[in-house]
């Protein structure tokens, strides 16, 4: 027989729960004082452990060395150990993640299968699909978006699929007021409670903001283990959902037997883990202000993708730029903005820059978060709309677009609209006709790369709007100007005389302004 008297675990991969920082976790196997079967998976020292009566599985973990003590030294544990656990405390300075989960309590394991299909791979990472119910709500008389509930449980629906749920199944209500202590109805609480167990779900999203007394009563409403999260805080930030979901699988009421002080102790641990992002969002932040201030000093026009998520904005700059800017067909790829040169054949440049999606329902508590991509957005000179065209929705999604930027003050900045996925209608003339009849709406593929010169032209036009006509001698030692103007503006005349060289141009304001010297010496 042999003991475990210390081990350090580690994950072989690393776990789609787990915050892509060097989040670790530190596994007290007091927890688990039973017997621990052990397996190897050929020679990497990989192993799957079971704690059979508690009902827990750590799986895929790898021992680091020195990990178990056998009986004889450097024994290889190549088949099956089994063996009692006599358990102490890992070591602080060594926390590794590891994931434990939750079996199903049937008694004989015979849902072992069903347990593990559930385990998928998505964007190459392993993600358990909890099984979620989905709970839509639509206060009467909320008319500003014009999402009919049903949709909005289908958006619902892909966020969820996007954070690596299983949705099966899903309710709504329409509420006149709501109930101060479950936000929904008796009547509907109790329905859910019955797909509850119908369906064995583990959470209950909401699409609304309920406060935290409401999901507090609905927890204990609903029973058991069941978790109940709301749809705009958890899944419109995935990385903090990550977290928490990771988190609160281990430290949560979701793992039963865990002593109240290692409750605590976890609980610690995720407020200095949310701590740490909430700096590194704020440090984010300060960058961007930095590099910002730089960055006027050659003004370069700079040109905002906004747009509702999944449009197709990082795509789009990812066409234009050759930048590897994460696109995916997933609710709220980008998550933090992105910004390159876009330089034309006539010489002049913009700054393009890719923004975190939109979506309708956007809370405030979200605005707060995405600051950095909002202050992005009130310094541009131009908002490029960028809207998926084929999607059923698109018109519903523009309100809601329009909406949030309404709501961020910033429609003082001219906007250019772009159709995108124009390859993906069934009807592209009928389309582009469309836009035609409208104005300021460029169709474009990003994927194809179809309409994306007639983009730049307009995005030029656009800018040209926002800068002021200059005509100014620039003298020859004052070259680097010229190449500026160039750079920053557009040229429609330059001619070369006695005293330097003479330029008619668009320029940024704030760079006619350097330019005021020289423009006294303008020519009438
Ligand atoms: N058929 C087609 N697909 C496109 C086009 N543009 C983008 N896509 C696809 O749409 C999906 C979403 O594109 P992204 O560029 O990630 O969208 P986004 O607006 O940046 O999304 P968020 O970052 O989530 O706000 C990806 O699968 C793209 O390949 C297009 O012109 N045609
Ligand atoms: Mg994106």
């Amino acid at each position: 027989m042999m003991s475990l008297c210390f081990c350090s675990l580690i994950s072989p991969r690393p776990s789609p729960l787990i915050y892509d920082s060097n989040f670790s976790w530190n596994l007290n196997l007091n927890r688990f004082v039973g017997p621990l079967t052990f397996s190897t998976h050929g020679n990497d020292r990989s192993f799957v452990a079971r704690v059979a009566q508690r009902g827990y599985e750590v799986d895929n973990i790898s021992l680091q060395s020195p990990t178990i003590e056998a009986e004889e030294e450097n024994e290889v544990v190549d088949e099956l150990v089994n063996g009692s656990v006599v358990a102490e405390p890992v070591e602080e300075d060594t926390p590794k993640p590891v994931r434990v989960r939750k079996k199903r309590d049937d008694g004989d394991g015979s849902d072992d299968e069903s347990f593990e299909d559930r385990f998928k791979l998505r964007n190459g990472r392993e993600v358990f699909e909890e099984k979620a119910y989905l709970v839509g709500v639509e206060r009467k008389g909320e008319t500003s978006v014009s999402f009919a509930i049903e949709e909005s449980l289908k958006e619902l629906a892909q966020l969820a699929d996007t954070a690596g749920l299983m949705v099966v199944g899903s309710t709504y209500q329409k509420l006149a007021s709501p109930n101060p202590r479950t936000y929904i109805g008796s009547g509907k609480v109790a329905e859910i409670k019955s797909a509850i167990r119908a369906f064995e779900v583990e959470t209950v999203i909401f699409d609304d903001e309920l406060s935290p007394g409401q999901l507090r009563n609905l927890e204990k409403a609903f029973g058991g283990d069941v978790r109940v999260a709301l749809a705009q805080m958890e899944y419109q930030l995935p990385r903090l959902t990550k977290m928490w979901t990771h988190l609160e699988r281990q430290a949560g009421g979701k793992v039963k037997g865990m002593g109240e002080k290692q409750i605590e102790v976890d609980k610690r641990i995720l407020r200095t883990q949310i701590g740490v992002l909430k700096k590194e969002l704020e440090s984010v932040r300060k960058h961007r202000k930095q590099y910002r201030n730089r960055r006027f000093s050659v003004p370069v026009p700079v040109v905002s993708l906004v747009g509702y998520t999944n449009a197709g904005k990082s795509t789009l700059l990812n066409q234009l730029t050759g930048a590897n800017v994460l696109s995916e067909d997933r609710l709220f790829a980008t998550l933090d903005p992105t910004t390159r040169r876009v330089q034309m054949k006539n010489g002049s440049e913009f700054l393009l820059t890719d923004t975190v999606g939109f979506i309708q329902k956007l809370p405030t508590t979200l605005v707060a978060a995405f600051r950095a991509t909002l202050e992005e957005i009130s310094e541009s000179s131009l908002l490029v709309h960028v809207v998926d065209i084929s999607h059923p929705l698109a018109e519903q999604q523009i309100d809601a677009v329009e909406k949030v930027l309404a709501e961020l003050d910033v429609s003082e900045i001219p906007e250019l609209m772009v159709w995108n996925k124009v390859d993906k209608v069934t009807d592209p003339e009928k389309i582009k006709l469309e836009a035609e009849r409208r104005e300021d709406i460029v169709c474009i593929s990003a994927l194809t790369g179809e309409g994306l010169l007639e983009f730049c032209n307009a995005v030029q036009e656009k800018l040209k709007d926002s800068m002021v006509p200059v005509e100014a001698l620039v003298p020859f030692d004052k070259g680097e100007l010229l190449s500026t103007i160039h750079q920053v503006g557009m040229v429609e005349k330059t001619e070369y005389t006695e005293n330097g060289t003479f330029v008619k141009a668009f320029v940024p304001l704030r760079f006619a302004r350097l330019l005021t010297p020289m423009r006294q010496l303008c020519k009438s």
